[in-house]
């Protein structure tokens, strides 16, 4: 290979905006005319959004954050993709979920195995400024949640603080206070709507200081192979077929009446009219978008939900695979 493929990894707590991010970099690589390269972690056992990706080269690595056995999926996929016949991509990017501490991204792309294929060149976070103060209260936050965005901030030298349109002038000094506190003292720090930074722009930061390095530390999640399902930390994940329709109104109210804490809803469900539709929920309202998706899923990500009560809002019927921990 003549040249090492320049990698970016979009890292981000949950709902931040990463795969608004991709796309659109995605987007501008091509109109570049370089050929990019996908690799998505979900946090979800079913990919509800990869029609996203069609016609560019994607890897998909489900059902966890990348840490511990998932890193060497990582790395065992990287040398996949990368010796396969096909075009060689100019460019990679990799989304981590939102919950992987991207540091352990690094350590699988810059492992001994790829010094000369893959240079990693960026690691961007993108940060929901919408719910930052939130997640980052000791009265309303968890503790995991709260070490996981800081994880994610301290391992980028670009920062993307995106959903600055739901946000007053005054709660985004608050932002920008609490995260000078947490942020590399050379990081970027950006406001955006929509992750609309170019991939051109982020090109340009990368002469700025290299990703943190240290080698990621021993995991100390459980991880129980042996039976269906996955624990990060202390996050909670349901994975199920939903047997009702929808209303973006319904899927709203039965979300927020979801005892626990709900950080992250996203899926393909029908709506009341028969079509399939994609949804995300991030905190706010319930949005519908187009999906080709041909098969309906609700994930959801968070602490302490109620499986019985997931059960009689949202599942609609006894197909229902609980995918969270213990
Ligand atoms: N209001 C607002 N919504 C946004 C913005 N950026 C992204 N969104 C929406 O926020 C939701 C989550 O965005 P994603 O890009 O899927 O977030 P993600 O970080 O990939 O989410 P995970 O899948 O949980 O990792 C989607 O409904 C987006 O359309 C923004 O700047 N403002």
């Amino acid at each position: 290979m003549a040249h090492a493929i320049d990698v970016y990894i979009i890292s981000g707590f949950l709902g931040s905006g990463k795969t608004t991010l991709l796309l659109n970099w995605l987007e501008d690589a091509k109109r570049e005319g370089l050929t990019p390269g996908v690799v998505v972690n979900e946090w979800g056992d079913v990919h509800v959004e990869s029609d996203m990706y069609t016609g560019t080269k994607t890897v998909e690595l489900l059902n966890g954050c990348i840490c511990c056995t998932i890193q060497d999926d990582l790395k065992t996929e990287l040398a996949n993709f990368l010796s396969t016949t096909e075009t060689v991509p100019d460019v990679l990017f990799i989304e981590g979920t939102g919950v992987a501490d991207p540091l352990e991204v690094v350590d699988a792309v810059t492992d001994p195995a790829f010094y000369d294929k893959l240079q990693l060149q960026l690691v961007a976070t993108v940060i929901d400024s919408a719910r930052y103060l939130e997640f980052q209260s000791r009265l309303h936050s968890a503790k995991d949640v709260r070490q996981m965005l800081t994880q994610q901030i301290e391992a980028a030298p670009l920062l993307l603080l995106n959903k600055v349109d739901l946000i007053s002038e005054k709660q985004k000094a608050k932002v920008h206070k609490k995260l000078s506190a947490v942020k590399q003292s050379e990081a970027v720090v950006l406001e955006t709507e929509q992750a609309s930074f170019s991939f051109q722009e982020a090109r340009a930061v990368t002469g700025n200081a290299a990703p943190a390095k240290r080698h990621a530390k021993a995991c100390s999640h459980d991880h129980d192979h042996d039976h269906d399902h996955h624990h990060h930390a202390h996050f909670d994940m349901h994975s199920f077929v939903p047997e009702t329709t929808f209303s973006s109104q319904e899927l709203q109210k039965s979300l927020t009446h979801l005892s626990g804490t709900l950080l992250r809803a996203k899926g393909v469900v029908e709506t009341d009219e028969g079509k399939l539709v994609q949804f995300q929920w991030s905190g706010g309202d319930v949005m519908f978008r187009e999906t080709t998706q041909t098969m309906p899923r609700i994930v959801l990500i968070g602490f302490g939900l109620d499986e019985a009560q997931i059960q009689s809002e949202l599942s609609g019927a006894s197909t229902s695979v609980n995918a969270s921990g213990e």
